[in-house]
């Protein structure tokens, strides 16, 4: 047996059900923050990941790569394709009805993911530990059922809206709490009242 990992469930860990007010599967879940790079519209050469929500505890992620998220020529930056995951596995929060942080997350590559390709990502939660987070997730190129380009799994912890207040710079912070349609699907508002 291999050895445990900080992305090994402990003994006392859940499989999780949605929570009962999570999106229907399909359901578009907007972006999280408008100057995201993962997922906000404002923020310049970002992903701009779709994402929607799956079956159980899960959702769908589409990103297509542009220009601006190169590495080697006409290839996808490593670090840019973790950004994407790190994204969607962030966004399993939403159907547990949380606002989670990534704690450690881990992707591996498996082939060359071109410009100009879509990346179909597909998340799940696999268990919950208290604050813990155990999640997995595949990309596949160009369509859901294209070959498998990148795998990642992660443990996100749960964290109170006090995270981002106290830890932002209050810049920033100031200019969502005065405007919360910055938060645009209001994800943050709804699940931490
Ligand atoms: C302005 C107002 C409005 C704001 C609204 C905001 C809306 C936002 C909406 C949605 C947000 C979603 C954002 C998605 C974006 C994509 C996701 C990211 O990229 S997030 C950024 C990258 N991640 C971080 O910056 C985390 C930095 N780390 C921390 O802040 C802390 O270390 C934190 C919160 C992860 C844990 O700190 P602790 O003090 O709360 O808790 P402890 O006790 O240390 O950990 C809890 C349990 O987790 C384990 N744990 C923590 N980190 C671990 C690790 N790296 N590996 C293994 N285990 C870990 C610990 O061992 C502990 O386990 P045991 O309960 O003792 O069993």
């Amino acid at each position: 047996m291999s050895r445990p990992t900080s992305l090994t469930p402990p003994p006392e860990a859940v499989v999780p059900q949605p929570h009962p007010d999570a999106p229907s599967p399909g359901t578009e879940l907007g972006e999280h923050y408008s100057d995201c790079f993962g997922c906000g519209e404002a923020a310049p050469g970002g992903l701009r990941l779709r994402t929607r929500a799956g079956e159980g505890v899960s959702v769908d992620a589409e990103f297509t790569v542009t220009a601006q998220h190169q590495g080697a020529p006409g290839l996808a930056h490593g670090g840019l394709l973790t950004c994407a995951f790190d994204e969607a596995l962030g966004a399993i929060g939403y159907m547990l009805h949380t606002t989670a942080v990534t704690g450690h997350l881990e992707t591996d590559f498996r082939r060359p993911v071109p410009v100009g390709s879509t990346l179909y990502i597909h998340a799940w939660c696999e268990a919950v530990a208290g604050r813990k987070i155990y999640s997995r997730a595949v990309g596949r190129l160009d369509a859901a059922d294209g070959p498998i380009a990148v795998e990642a799994a992660a443990l996100f912890v749960s964290v109170g809206l006090e995270h981002f207040v106290d830890n932002g710079r209050a810049e920033e912070v100031r200019r969502v709490l005065d405007n919360p349609d910055l938060i645009k699907s209001g994800r943050a508002f709804e699940v931490n009242p």
